[in-house]
């Protein structure tokens, strides 16, 4: 196993339902150790391109790999090496947060304590509670305590600011950090753009399942001609924005 390869790789990969180009031909890279921001408006194909990574879904056309490993083959494998946050997730009614973050670790044959991770979302005073009765918010602390166990290389997060309080916002920006500071690569996506300013290194902007623009704040900013104090929100909405412009409709 080679620790040089790309933490995520997808070659010219598409995705097509019917007569929609959910991904359309993307080359993406995310190197090792990289705090990599997936940004695009509504529908861009965001989950889409998660999916693929993860072999949730298949690609129409194209390759991915995932820590040097193709996800179709060596799938328990990924899975054993990446903490996922999904798009949409299902909890148990009946069953506690602590079971839940301890069902995750036996199938990653970890012995992480799922009190501590619990602790460190924010859910310490409700481990043994029932996940069924969980406002949405606490959902997404408990998912996110899932996605966390194992030290995984590779976290793959789905909106991990959706529906979170401000205390949880800073929270998950805070346990990202904490994730990459100890060599994970964490690659999410996300429509909070405050956020991604603050802790991406890089950031990708999808629009109509293709990447329209890549690099750091400063780089998109150039890119766009926007001043120096624009805002990551000033630099998305000039991107997608102008494609949109470009052909004369909103679609
Ligand atoms: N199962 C499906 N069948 C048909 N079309 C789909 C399916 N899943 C996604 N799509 C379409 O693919 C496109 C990309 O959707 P996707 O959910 O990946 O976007 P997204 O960027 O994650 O959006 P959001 O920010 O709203 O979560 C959309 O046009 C969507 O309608």
């Amino acid at each position: 196993m080679s620790s040089s390869e790309p933490a995520i790789e997808a070659n010219a990969v598409t995705k097509e339902y019917d007569d929609v180009h959910a991904v359309d031909n993307l080359d993406l890279t995310v190197e090792r150790g990289e705090t990599y921001g997936f940004l695009g408006p509504n529908g861009a194909g965001k989950s889409t391109t998660i999916g693929l990574l993860l072999d949730y879904l298949r690609p129409t056309s194209g390759t991915v790999r995932v820590l040097g490993r193709d996800p179709r083959r060596d799938i328990v494998e990924v899975h054993d090496r990446v903490g996922v946050l999904p798009d949409r997730f299902g909890l148990y009614e009946g069953r506690s947060a602590r079971q839940h973050v301890a069902f995750v670790a036996e199938t990653k044959r970890d012995d992480d304590d799922p009190a501590v991770l619990l602790e460190r979302v924010g859910l310490g005073d409700a481990v043994d509670d029932d996940a069924g009765d969980f406002s949405r918010g606490m959902e997404q602390r408990l998912a996110l305590a899932m996605a966390l166990v194992g030290d995984p290389e590779l976290l793959v997060l789905d909106e991990p600011f959706s529906g979170l309080d401000p205390h949880g916002v800073r929270r998950v920006r805070e346990i990202v950090h904490e994730e990459n500071q100890r060599g994970a690569t964490v690659f999410f996506s996300s429509h909070v753009l405050g956020q991604v300013e603050l802790v991406c290194d890089r950031i990708g902007v999808l629009h109509e399942g293709q990447l329209v623009a890549e690099g750091t704040l400063d780089e998109l900013r150039n890119r766009t001609a926007s001043p120096d104090d624009a805002t990551m929100e000033d630099v998305f909405v000039e991107l997608t924005d102008a494609r949109i412009d470009d052909e004369g409709e909103r679609r």
